[in-house]
C-alpha cells in the first residue's frame, strides 16, 4: 500500500475490494480466511443453536470493525451480550456511548466493556450473564454460554479470568483445562469447553477467531491489522504503522503531546549509550519478565521520545495533511526521524521494517496515549504505580479523548443518537 492508499482510507472515501487491491506484501490479494477458519465458522455455527447464552467480545477500541458480521443473523435470536475488552486500551470518554448505542439495538443483547485480565471487570460481565440466565435457570439443569469472537480480541484472556474466578466461588468437580492465549491472531484453533458453575451446571465454551469470509472494505480490514487481528505478516508491518501514522497526523493526535516535549527537553532520565537489557519485546503480555525501576525509566522515555518526535515533526510540517503528497512526505520524515528515536543504525537495512515493528508494540500496549505506561500497572500490581497511575489519570483521559480508532462514521451516528435524531 502507498501512502497514497492510506490517506484515501483516512479521508474515508469509496475503495476498490481489497482483493482488488493487490493488499499483500508484495502484491497479490490477502488470503484473510484461511482454511481452519471455515471450518471454525462451521462448527460455532453448530454450537450456536446449543448456547443459551452468547458473548460477543469485541474490541473496544473497535467495536464495529471486530464484530462477527457473518454470525450476527444468528445471533438476533439469542440472549447476547457484547463485550468490549481491552477497555483498558480504548477511549473511555467514548466507551459509554457505544454501550448506550450496543444496549439499544435490541432487547436481548446487553453490553458492557471489560479488561480480560481485570477479575473485578470479569465478575461484573460473569454477574450480567448469571442475570440474562436467570429465567432459563429454573428450567434447564445444564446451561451453555458460547465465547465468540474475531481472532485476538482476547477470548481466551476472558476465559482463563472466568476459569479462576469460577474456581474460587463454585465447587467445581473436574479438573480444568486453561485456554491458550496468545498475542498472534489464530492462537485458539480448536473448541475447548470449561464448567463454571454446579445445579444448574454451566458451561462456557470458547472458540477460535474466525474473521467475516470477506472483509467489506480496506478501512475495516487495516483497523483489524492495527488491532492485531489479522497477523501482522499478512498485511505488513510497513503498511500498518503507516496507516497508524496517516490517522494519526490526519487526527493531529501528536499535536496533543506538547507537553511532554518540556520534559523531555528536561531531560531523559535513562542514559541511552548505556546497553540495556529491556527490550520492547518484553512489552508483549506474554513475556511476563518483570520490568526493574531501570527498566521502566527506559521504556518510558522511549515513549516521549516517540511522542515528542511525532509532536515535532507535525508541527514543523508545512503542508496540508489533507494533500495525499504532503501526508505522504510527512510520513516519510517520520519514518527517519523515529529511527534516530529508537536508535536504530542509520544503515540497517530492514530499519523501515524496525522502526513500525517498535510503533506498533508502543501502539498496542497502549502507550502511546497515556503519560505513564500504564500496562506496567497491570504487571506489576504496585501500589505505588497504581498510586501514580490515579494521579496521571486526568491527563491520560484528555490525552486518550483523540484516541484515533473511534469509528469514525458509526460514531457520527452515535452522535446523532445522542442529540436524538433517529433515522
Ligand atoms: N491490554 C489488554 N490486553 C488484552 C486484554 N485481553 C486480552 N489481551 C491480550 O490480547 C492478546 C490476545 O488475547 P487472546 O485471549 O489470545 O485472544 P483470542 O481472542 O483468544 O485470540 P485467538 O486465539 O486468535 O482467537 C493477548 O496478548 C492478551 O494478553 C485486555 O483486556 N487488555
Amino acid at each position: 500500500m502507498g501512502l497514497g492508499e492510506a490517506k484515501r482510507v483516512v479521508t474515508n472515501k469509496k475503495l476498490k475490494g481489497l482483493g482488488e487491491m493487490a493488499f499483500a506484501v508484495g502484491g497479490g490479494p490477502v488470503n484473510w480466511f484461511p482454511g481452519h477458519m471455515a471450518a471454525a465458522t462451521r462448527a460455532i455455527r453448530d454450537r450456536l443453536k446449543l448456547a443459551d447464552l452468547v458473548v460477543e467480545v469485541r474490541d473496544a477500541r473497535i467495536p464495529f470493525s471486530s464484530a462477527s458480521h457473518h454470525l450476527q443473523p444468528q445471533l438476533s435470536s439469542k440472549r447476547r451480550v457484547v463485550a468490549l475488552n481491552k477497555k483498558d486500551l480504548a477511549n473511555p470518554n467514548i466507551i459509554p456511548k457505544w454501550i448506550r448505542y450496543f444496549d439499544s439495538c435490541s432487547t436481548n443483547q446487553d453490553c458492557v466493556a471489560i479488561n480480560a485480565h481485570s477479575k473485578t471487570s470479569v465478575n461484573k460481565l460473569l454477574e450480567l450473564v448469571e442475570f440474562k440466565l436467570r429465567e432459563a435457570i429454573s428450567k434447564e439443569p445444564t446451561l451453555l454460554v458460547l465465547v465468540i469472537g474475531v481472532p485476538n480480541v482476547g477470548k481466551s484472556a476472558l476465559i482463563n479470568s472466568i476459569h479462576q474466578i469460577a474456581s474460587s466461588r463454585f465447587p467445581v468437580q473436574e479438573k480444568m483445562k486453561r485456554a491458550r492465549v496468545g498475542p498472534l491472531p489464530g492462537v485458539t484453533q480448536d473448541i475447548a469447553g470449561y464448567k463454571i458453575a454446579h445445579q444448574p451446571s454451566i458451561y462456557v465454551l470458547d472458540t477460535p477467531g474466525v474473521l467475516v469470509p470477506s472483509i467489506p472494505d480496506i478501512e475495516t480490514g487495516l483497523k483489524l491489522a492495527l488491532a492485531g487481528s489479522v497477523k501482522d505478516s499478512v498485511v505488513g508491518e510497513e503498511r500498518i504503522a503507516q496507516y497508524l501514522l496517516a490517522v494519526l497526523n490526519t487526527r493531529g493526535t501528536p499535536l496533543h503531546w506538547k507537553h511532554l516535549n518540556n520534559r523531555r527537553l528536561e531531560g531523559i532520565r535513562y542514559d541511552s549509550k548505556e546497553k540495556h537489557e529491556y527490550n520492547l519485546k518484553d512489552l508483549r503480555p506474554k513475556r511476563r519478565k518483570s520490568p526493574n525501576d531501570s527498566d521502566m525509566l527506559y521504556v518510558e522515555d522511549l515513549v516521549t521520545e516517540v511522542q515528542c518526535t511525532l509532536y515535532l515533526t507535525l508541527l514543523e510540517f508545512n503542508g496540508n495533511v489533507e494533500d495525499e503528497s504532503d501526508l505522504e512526505g510527512l510520513i516519510e520524515q517520520q519514518f527517519e526521524a523515529l529511527q534516530k528515536a529508537f536508535k536504530i543504525p542509520h544503515k540497517a537495512s530492514e530499519a523501515r521494517l524496525m522502526v513500525s515493528k517498535k510503533l506498533l508494540t508502543l501502539f498496542r500496549a497502549g502507550l502511546l496515549f497515556s503519560s505513564f505506561p500504564s500496562y506496567f500497572v497491570v504487571l506489576m500490581s504496585q501500589n505505588l504505580l497504581k498510586l501514580y497511575y490515579k494521579a496521571n489519570r486526568c491527563l491520560h483521559v484528555l490525552v486518550s479523548s483523540c484516541l484515533i480508532l473511534n469509528e469514525k462514521s458509526a460514531f457520527q451516528m452515535l452522535m446523532m443518537l445522542h442529540l436524538g435524531h433517529t433515522r
